[in-house]
């Protein structure tokens, strides 16, 4: 339906503000193709992250290194195609930002052409460059901190980030020196609920949380998880809105409201 009947307006970065500074959490999941696009456009999912997780989700791979920026275009073709209302994110994948500032550029442009509205990377104190590079040429930069999933051999594995108190102060530094250098919005992946705390209390931009508390300005997830749909172990972050709910449409709505009303995720039930 046209906007003067639903009286919908697509989520903007300003709502997105607006959104955080009212206390009303932001609820973002995953999305990789125009049907589902349209299912959580409809459950009213404010933004739609095409995640570089495809690569695990949807190529069977282990990592999310092997996926390259022409997939990612793809996708987010095909997510912008069925989306109406919600803020498309769309991730750089490995190696398409790392080189130099005109590499992410150049590689952000075309996530736009493909109809994001914003793109995302991943890493901190190197990256603050990158953001500002691209934020001053108009270009929306959400930055990723905590688990890195392109870093994971550099990590370790799939490790909670930020657990002693040096990589605490470190997080914390390098998500000021993202928000001064532009980013619009901050993802914390797999650290301490006190810590994503402390992050999202003291930065003024959205901070998304994925295995982080629930005291950040809003959660996401990968949309198969909330459905249930899993190939590796499930991480304890992870809810599966599938069980009580039986369909998609309500599991995600029920992701929505969970998320809205603060009873997703649960403090030492999906946190660390
Ligand atoms: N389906 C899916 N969901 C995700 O959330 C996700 C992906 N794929 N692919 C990319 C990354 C990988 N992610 C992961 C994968 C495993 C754990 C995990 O097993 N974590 C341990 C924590 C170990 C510790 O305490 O340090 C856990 O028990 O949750 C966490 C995040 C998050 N991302
Ligand atoms: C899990 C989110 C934050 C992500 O980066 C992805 O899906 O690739
Ligand atoms: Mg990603």
């Amino acid at each position: 339906m046209p906007e003067v009947l639903t009286g919908r307006k697509p989520v903007t970065l300003q709502r997105l503000r607006d959104m955080r500074a009212a206390g009303e959490k932001i609820a973002a999941l995953t999305c990789y193709d125009a049907l589902f696009a349209q299912v959580l456009d409809d459950a009213r999912v404010d933004c739609l992250l095409v995640g570089d997780s495809l690569g695990m989700v949807l190529q069977g791979h282990g990592t999310t290194l092997p996926v390259t920026l022409e997939q990612m275009s793809y996708h987010v073709r095909c997510v912008a195609r069925g989306n109406r209302w919600a803020w498309l994110i769309g991730d750089l994948p490995h190696g398409s930002y790392q080189q130099s500032a005109e590499q992410a550029l150049a590689s952000a442009c075309e996530l736009m052409r493909a109809g994001a509205h914003m793109v995302k990377l991943e890493g901190g104190g190197w990256t603050a460059a990158t953001v500002r590079f691209l934020s001053e040429r108009g270009i929306p930069v959400c930055g990723h901190l905590g688990l890195t999933p392109q870093s994971v051999h550099a990590l370790g594995g799939w490790r909670v980030q930020g657990r002693d108190a040096q990589e605490a102060g470190l997080l914390l530094q390098h998500a000021r020196e993202l928000q001064e250098a532009g980013a619009a919005m901050l993802v914390l992946e797999l650290v301490p609920s006190g810590l994503a705390a402390q992050v999202s209390a003291e930065l003024d931009i959205p901070v998304l949380g994925i295995g982080a508390g629930p005291r950040c300005s809003g959660q996401v997830l990968v949309l198969h998880d909330v459905l249930g749909l899993q190939t590796v172990r499930t991480p304890r972050f992870v809810r599966n809105f599938m069980e009580d709910a039986g369909q998609i449409e309500k599991a995600v709505q029920a992701y929505v409201r969970a998320v809205k009303n603060g009873r997703f995720p649960e403090e030492g039930v999906h946190t660390y």
